[in-house]
């Protein structure tokens, strides 16, 4: 509809707002060409249909393909295993060419809005230079262009790894039972020819792609080439759609490429789904297999997204309702009227696969004959077959069985007149297929799983007169959009199919009308046209939305520089945190890693690094850490360096005794009842654990099963805020996949300030600290350590504010005990003493007693501060972060071993 009230902002801040836009720009530039084609009688939409009826098939799909370019079409490479149209070699240099048949070329035969190109395989062997050649030019006219197969690659990707393996799989039937182990074996060699097919298309793609192109990668055969054209040109827009279902991740864990595969797609920037049950499974299967974090909008990996949703796809349905009144199809309708005449019309049409659930249609047909007498002379079921895939043994075996299955119940209910089962092994033209669509009483469609199924939606269009019934697989795609309309069936039950085929012939014409009313409009808005235009918008933002976050991205830390400013420095300060920046990395999917994960450990190559820098006079080293006293010892007790336990709450050069650097008034009377709620839901989430340390409680289900982990740590969390304790003096912190309780103003960033007093002063420091180096996996809120550091603007660092801290520093910490026994809250009562000055601090920013502000920095003496960073010389990197207000990221723990080898060097 033209002209509704809703405006979408000109400058949208949100991805909504942006691809609300889009949509109406796209449904008001589609209006204005539909009035333009109309006044000069050329739409596209009927060329299409003329081209597709016309009796030169092929050069009709090379006009629907080839819509006359108009400027403001972007264009699009269509990249799926096959081409639109099939090749079979006549002569040296000539072919035939068919159009594919196939719920994805009818699908994309409809769209029109863009400057298409397909890129694929044209079904047949061109061995030598002479054929490729003509082949290529041939379909050049048509716009397709060709990745030459052979025969080897055909039988080990196309038979072998996809129609044997990936098909059945994704559709849950598994392999193929009887030769499990020869599949099993034969596995490794079909993946290779898999990758090296995906190879070769994406070496076809690389030719032809022009800056600016939309790359649309399609299904299962190509699961791979995302990542080859990715590795090739990474600026490349790729989207990557699946039009089978994905299964649940319990069995794409089965698959051993499993990893291999999410990750190829991962590379695309968009992945589409048919519905909101595959997206949910392959975000599933990502956390699950890749331990990759999903969020709403998709799967994020170190701060690359890929965006994954649900895009159903449709037909072009004005097609098929214009084609009704075609001369060919009003004679196919007279003769098959005549034909079945005081008969009820049923209708199949599949290709002839596993999935479809034809034995099953076919049994359930046979059923209600059994059951209803009155109905066997006066029903007939028509079931189109098309071969596919007849390479595939499970193929050739399911024509016998249907063939003995149809031949059976025909000779059983048959008569020398007619039959009950008119079964056809292969395809039929549009018109023939519309004309059937059409006489139809009752279309069955029973697959046991199905991507979407478009047979579904093209019996629908073609239903505007009759209103006949649509009986439908709950596990076919089509069932979430046309579940309202159609009776939906589950194909394993024969009873419940025979007794709703009853019900269908039965139906009341009332209730027929609003069933059909409600799909009809269904089909006729949520077009093939509509389906591509939504999922090429979404691409186009994920790229917009893509640069927006890159920029909230902290830039990798440029290596060469830190080291060079660390060799010209003097006065050195390198802050790390332990657990995953000194760590080894594990394995968080369970094999093993627990074990690591319980006992820290710094990794072995850091060891000989840390014994160099720390013997560097003009370096000092603080491990700031969340861990508790003893860990820091075991690990670092060795160095010379300086130890700042639970969150900077306790401090030690590693040659002297524990300090506490907490105020007097921190309250730990919560601790009990925390550590209560922490026990219950450990006992109750598999594989997670919890830790007491002295001024905080850390629950952790980094090793359980993260869904569930995440599910349970929002009923945790829920509780804390709104339970018995959510009045306590605590903060809850979040972390990726922990929920820590901590004393309120226990921060890194908070206890900085008095652990550089304290080095400061032990050190006995003339001169400033001229170069910072902060490496840490900090939870967001301990982030504020990377922020004391940052220099400030030049008005707040006035020399009235440095002279009025000169003397700032307890004069001495109070030494911290090691016994562990009594209560935590009195035990920090009695041990903390605080000088004037802190105290004095403390009571000026009652807020937030902890919180440091510029004023409050350390100073050496009257009117020089104890920081002389510029800018330049500070280095603060968050490590394995997505987003992270350090100014530079670290990936991995080995970046980190390579870092602190440089700085090493240069000691
Ligand atoms: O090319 P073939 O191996 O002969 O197979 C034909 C196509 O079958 C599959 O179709 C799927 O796509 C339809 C449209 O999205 C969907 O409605 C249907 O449920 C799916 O089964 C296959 O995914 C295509 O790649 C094949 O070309
Ligand atoms: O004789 C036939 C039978 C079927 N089809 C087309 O094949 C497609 C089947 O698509 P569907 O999504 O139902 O299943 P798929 O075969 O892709 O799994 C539909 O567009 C049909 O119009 C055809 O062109 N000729």
């Amino acid at each position: 509809m033209q002209g509704n009230n809703y405006i979408p902002p000109l400058t949208p801040r949100s991805r909504l707002e942006r691809l609300l836009r889009e949509r109406e720009l796209r449904k008001s530039s589609r209006y204005t060409q539909s009035a333009e084609d109309g006044k000069d009688g050329n739409r596209d939409s009927e060329q299409l249909s003329d081209a597709f009826l016309s009796e030169n098939e092929v050069e009709d799909v090379a006009e629907t393909v080839a819509v006359e370019d108009r400027p403001r079409k972007q264009r699009l490479l269509v990249v799926a295993n096959r081409l639109p149209v099939s090749a079979v070699r006549e002569g040296v240099d000539s072919y035939h060419l068919e159009i594919s048949v196939g719920g994805l070329v009818s699908a994309l035969l409809g769209v029109k809005e863009f400057d298409t190109r397909w890129i694929g395989w044209a079904g047949v062997n061109v061995p030598d230079e002479v054929g490729q050649k003509a082949l290529t030019k041939a379909l050049a006219e048509m716009r397709c262009i060709p990745v030459f197969l052979d025969e080897d690659i055909v039988n080990e990707y196309y038979n072998g790894y996809c129609n044997n393996i990936l098909w059945p799989l994704f559709h849950y039937l598994g392999l193929p039972q009887e030769d499990r182990l020869a599949t099993t074996r034969s596995f490794q060699t079909q993946f290779d020819a898999y990758k090296k097919a995906n190879q070769m298309f994406a070496d076809v793609v690389n030719k032809h792609y022009q800056d600016g192109d939309v790359v649309w990668c399609h299904d299962y055969h190509l699961m791979f080439l995302p990542r080859c054209l990715k590795e090739y040109n990474d600026k490349m827009k790729v989207g990557w759609f699946l039009h089978t279902p994905f299964p649940s991740s319990e069995i794409h864990r089965t698959l051993p490429s499993r990893s291999y595969l999410l990750r190829s797609v991962l590379a695309a920037d968009l992945v589409g789904f048919h519905t909101y049950d595959y997206a949910r499974h392959f975000v599933s299967a990502c956390t699950r297999i890749l331990g990759i974090e999903g969020t709403p909008e998709g799967v994020e990996d170190q701060g690359k997204l890929t965006r994954v949703a649900a895009f159903p796809i449709g037909i072009d349905s004005e097609r098929f309702i214009r084609a009704l009144a075609l001369p060919e199809v009003q004679n196919h309708l007279k003769e098959l009227k005549e034909r079945f005449a005081g008969r009820k019309v049923m209708l199949g049409v599949d290709r002839l696969d596993m999935i479809k659930g034809i034995p099953q249609k076919i049994l359930a047909f046979e059923k209600f004959l059994e059951e209803n007498a009155h109905w066997r002379d006066k029903v007939v079921l028509l079931q189109i077959a098309v071969p596919t895939r007849t390479d595939v043994s499970e193929y050739q075996k399911l024509t016998s069985q249907v063939h003995e299955i149809v031949g059976r119940i025909n000779g059983r209910f048959g008569t020398l007149t007619a039959v009950p089962i008119h079964h056809l092994d292969r395809s039929l033209d549009f018109h023939a297929l519309c004309a059937l669509y059409a006489i139809t009483d009752v279309a069955l469609v029973t697959s046991l799983r199905d991507g979407m199924n478009l047979v579904s939606y093209e019996f629908v269009a073609c239903q505007a007169s009759k209103k006949g019934v649509l009986i439908l697989s709950e596990f076919a795609g089509a069932a979430q959009s046309l579940g309202a309309g159609a009776i939906l069936v589950n194909p394993w039950n024969i009873t419940e199919v025979a007794a709703s085929i009853g019900y269908a012939l039965d139906m009341p014409a009332d209730e027929r009308e609003k069933r059909h009313q409600f799909n009809f409009k269904h089909v006729t808005t949520h077009t093939s046209q509509e389906w591509a235009a939504t999922f090429v918008s979404e691409l186009n933002d994920t790229i917009v939305e893509a640069q927006l976050r890159k920029r909230q991205v902290p830039p990798l830390l440029p290596n060469k520089v830190a080291v060079d400013c660390y060799s010209k420095s003097n006065n050195r300060l390198i802050i790390l945190g332990f657990n995953t920046t000194l760590t080894e990395p594990v394995d968080t999917l369970g094999r093993g890693g627990q074990i690591k994960e319980m006992e820290l450990k710094v990794h072995p190559d850091l060891k000989e690094p840390l014994k160099k820098l720390s013997e560097d006079p003009k370096t000092t080293i603080i491990v700031l850490s969340g861990s508790g006293r003893a860990v820091l010892d075991k690990n670092f007790g060795e160095y010379n360096m300086w130890l700042a336990a639970e969150n900077g709450m306790f401090l030690r050069l590693t040659s002297s005794e524990w300090m506490t650097t907490m105020p007097e008034n921190l309250n730990m009377d919560w601790v009990d009842s925390v550590k209560h709620v922490f026990e219950y839901f450990t006992e109750r989430t598999p594989r997670s654990h919890f830790e007491l340390r002295e001024t905080s409680i850390i629950w952790s289900y980094k090793y359980a099963d993260v869904e569930f982990g995440r599910l349970q740590a929002r009923d945790l969390l829920q509780h804390l805020w709104t339970g018995p304790i959510s009045n306590a003096s605590l903060d809850v912190v979040q972390g990726g996949r922990s929920v820590e309780v901590r004393a309120v103003g226990v921060s890194k960033g908070a206890a900085i300030d008095r652990i550089l007093g304290e080095i400061v002063h032990s050190k006995g420091m003339k001169e400033p600290i001229d170069y910072v180096l902060c490496i840490g996996h900090f939870l967001a809120k301990d982030e504020d350590v990377y922020k004391f550091f940052e220099p400030e603007l030049p008005s707040e660092s006035s020399p009235m504010a440095k002279a009025m801290l000169s003397n700032y520093r307890p004069s001495s910490l109070p030494r911290a005990s090691s016994s562990k026994g009594g209560s935590k809250a009195t035990y920090y009562k009695k041990q903390r003493s605080m000088s004037n000055i802190e105290r004095r601090e403390i009571e000026r920013t009652s807020s937030d007693p902890w919180r440091p502000t510029s004023r409050e920095r350390t100073s050496l003496h009257e009117g020089s501060s104890v920081l002389d960073l510029k800018g330049d010389n500070y280095f603060s990197c968050a490590v394995a972060r997505k987003r992270s207000s350090a100014r530079y990221l670290l990936k991995t723990s080995h970046d980190i071993v390579n870092l602190l080898s440089d700085l090493a060097d240069h000691s």
